[in-house]
């Protein structure tokens, strides 16, 4: 993999679970975009795993979007076959039958009918050792895949665990904890008199023991959550139900930008933001950017308007989740090849996302959070390279941008400016380009309201049933 030693953050991790910590605690990593973070909970886990003997669902990964957990995927499949372990992934990518047919093994029963039901029973049945999993899918195999479980789960990772919490999608995270409690873990520990004890560290001790094996007990769950803005809010952290938590930070501010990245503040008029885009980008001189807006319209509405001038030297595209998932993996595919330059989208699409070669963003819209800048601003100057985020202001934004920078470790900002001329060189296209946009939307929303109309009564009346 090109890797010659470990970032920061992936010895600190490596020495509270492999090293002396020997995994005694639940690890918080909050540390850069960029900085590694998912070889520091792959390695340890494919280490940990490396000497099992049977194979089962051992450690599950859960990862808030579909593109960032097949990416994590992919690490895991670059270092785990190598000592015999087996990935899989609930993430919606095939259908649900191709996800269960990788998942679990056929019950043994249906080749072999004379088989002892109860050895049967006794079988480990997942195909795999570790799994990665967005939480819609992993909801789903939980409540309808026989013979997926995670009773012999001795690894919980929770990704971007800032965004996991705040959406609860389906409740899948009091279901896994719930799913994960060890046998005479809801026992609350009483000495003879009935005062609370503390849970001694010395109980958690893993002493080689296979969590949840033929019958032997149950040593907990150990869990890694991590986030380059992890929340330390112990309202929103005590939903984890962590053993005795310890935090692996990075910087002294709750919020640490890359070391490498510059951040650069355009101040222009709400007007002219798609020409002072435009002419950033020319600057850019067809170098691979991101570009971020505050919403899915806003994406769609300024790739559309793009489109309308012509000769730009630079190729662009939407992502969004407007687009097919076919459509979008292309686009990404193609970005990553370097056969687009400049891809327009939303943090929500984005977070997380790796791409080699990456040198500049640009926040189109002002982004509302500082966690919110961290993201985008973190796809690139990534893994110790450097890399610049531009964020276009209007005049009344910039005080709340440098207060809102503030919250960050080592972030500054200058002042880039645009040639007027060639702003102005833009003006007469531009109005014409206004136009064709408010036609090509206006055009767009018909064809979507007809195709509203056009769905037969019946199959409206069925889902109404449905419902
Ligand atoms: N020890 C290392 N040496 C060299 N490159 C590394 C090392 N560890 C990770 N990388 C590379 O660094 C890049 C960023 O890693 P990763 O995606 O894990 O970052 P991250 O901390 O999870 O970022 P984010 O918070 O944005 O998700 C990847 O391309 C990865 O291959």
């Amino acid at each position: 993999m090109g890797i010659e030693s470990f970032f920061p953050v992936q010895e600190a991790a490596w020495v509270e679970t492999i090293g002396p910590g020997a995994f005694e605690r639940d690890v918080c990593i909050n540390s850069p975009t960029g900085s590694g973070k998912t070889l520091a909970y792959a390695l340890p886990i494919v280490q940990m795993l490396s000497t099992r003997k049977v194979r089962c669902l051992r450690a599950l990964v859960v990862l808030p979007t579909r593109d960032l957990a097949l990416q994590v995927k992919e690490v895991f499949d670059a270092i785990a076959p190598v000592v015999g372990l087996s990935v899989g992934s609930a993430v919606g990518q095939s259908s649900i039958a191709d996800e269960v047919s990788n998942l679990v093994r056929k019950p043994k029963q249906e080749l072999y009918p004379t088989i002892d039901e109860e050895y049967v029973k006794m079988e480990p049945q997942t195909k795999v050792d570790i799994l990665v999993a967005t939480p819609g899918r992993l909801m789903d195999h939980i409540n309808m895949t026989n013979g997926f479980s995670l009773e012999h789960l001795q690894y919980l990772v929770i990704d971007e665990t800032d965004r996991m919490l705040r959406e609860a999608y389906q409740s899948w995270l009091p279901t896994v904890i719930q799913l994960t409690h060890s046998i005479g873990q809801d026992r609350s520990w009483h000495d003879t008199d009935g005062k609370t004890l503390l849970h001694p560290l010395t109980t958690i001790r893993r002493s080689g023991v296979e969590r949840g094996f033929k019958g032997k007990c149950y040593p907990r769950l150990a869990k890694i959550v991590l986030s380059a803005t992890l929340t330390q809010d112990p309202s929103k952290l005590s939903q984890l139900e962590l053993h005795h938590p310890l935090l692996l930070n990075s910087g002294k501010k709750r919020y640490r930008i890359p070391t490498k990245l510059e951040s650069y503040k355009l101040i222009c008029t709400s007007n002219l933001k798609p020409l002072s885009l435009i002419v950033l980008l020319q600057e850019l001189q067809g170098n691979k950017c991101l570009v971020f807006t505050s919403s899915v319209e806003s994406s769609h509405r300024l790739s559309t308007l793009l489109g309308f001038f012509e000769d730009l030297p630079f190729k662009f595209s939407e992502y969004s989740r407007l687009q097919r998932e076919s459509t979008r993996r292309k686009t990404l595919e193609a970005f990553k090849e370097g056969e687009i330059d400049v891809l327009i989208g939303t943090d929500r699409m984005a977070r997380g996302i790796h791409i080699d070669g990456l040198r500049y963003v640009i926040d189109y819209d002002m982004p509302p959070y500082v966690k919110t800048y961290i993201h985008q601003a973190g796809r690139t100057a990534r893994a110790g390279e450097s890399g610049s985020c531009f964020t276009l202001l209007r005049k009344h934004e910039v005080k709340t941008f440098d207060k809102m920078l503030k919250k960050a470790d080592n972030a500054s900002c200058s002042l880039h400016s645009l040639p007027e001329e060639s702003i102005e060189t833009l003006r007469p296209v531009f109005s014409s380009a206004l136009k064709k946009l408010e036609e090509s939307l206006e055009s767009e929303a018909a064809k979507k309201s007809n195709s509203r109309d056009k769905i037969p009564s019946g199959s409206k009346r069925k889902r109404t049933n449905q419902k």
